[in-house]
């Protein structure tokens, strides 16, 4: 399994480069991103979570974890103005759920594990996860887009739960 970097970490910040070239290094990697995401468990993971920095994305909403999207070097555009409020965790912000607004139905374009040019209509929770882990290639986090407030209080709690963490390792 692959680490998973936690907010505030500065890392996640880091802007994904494009994918060159499509090879077993890329292929080996999409699968144990695909595992560590399924272990999480979670719907969705970029390659900026798993600190390395280039344009790759995987996502399964099956219930039986056997149905693996990847997507290379995506490119999505807004299908409609509508968006739709859901409420958004992150594998990089544990414990931390709020509400978020996202274009209702998008169109992503992408190469495939055989460096094949693909696109799909997207809308509800794929559409929300798509744009999610988009975000992260781009440096930006769901929790970015509540209040200073709100996000202040989310690096207290990350923080206070570290401390606690630190404590009980010297015991
Ligand atoms: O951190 C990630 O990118 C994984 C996210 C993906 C995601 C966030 C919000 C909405 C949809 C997908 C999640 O942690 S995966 C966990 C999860 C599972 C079911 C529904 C929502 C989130
Ligand atoms: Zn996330």
């Amino acid at each position: 399994l692959l680490p998973i970097l936690n907010f505030p970490d500065p890392r996640l910040r880091t802007k994904a480069k494009p994918v060159e070239v499509v090879d077993d290094q890329i292929r080996t990697l999409a699968a144990d991103m695909l595992e560590t995401m399924y272990a999480a468990p979670g719907i969705g993971l970029a390659a900026s979570q798993v600190d390395r920095h280039i344009q790759l994305i995987v996502i399964d909403l099956s219930e039986e974890k056997n149905q693996p999207l990847v997507f290379i070097n995506p490119k999505i555009t807004p299908l409609t103005q509508d968006t739709q409020p859901y409420e958004e965790g992150c594998l990089s912000v544990p414990q931390v759920f709020d509400k978020v607004e996202r274009s209702a139905q998008v169109k992503i374009e992408a190469l495939d594990l055989d460096g094949k040019p693909f696109e799909l209509e997207a809308d509800g929770l794929l559409a929300v996860c798509i744009q999610h882990e988009m975000d992260h290639l781009d440096g930006k986090l769901f929790v970015d887009y509540l209040s200073p407030l709100k996000r202040q209080r989310i690096r207290e709690k990350i923080a206070k739960a570290e401390r606690i963490r630190e404590k009980e390792k010297v015991k």
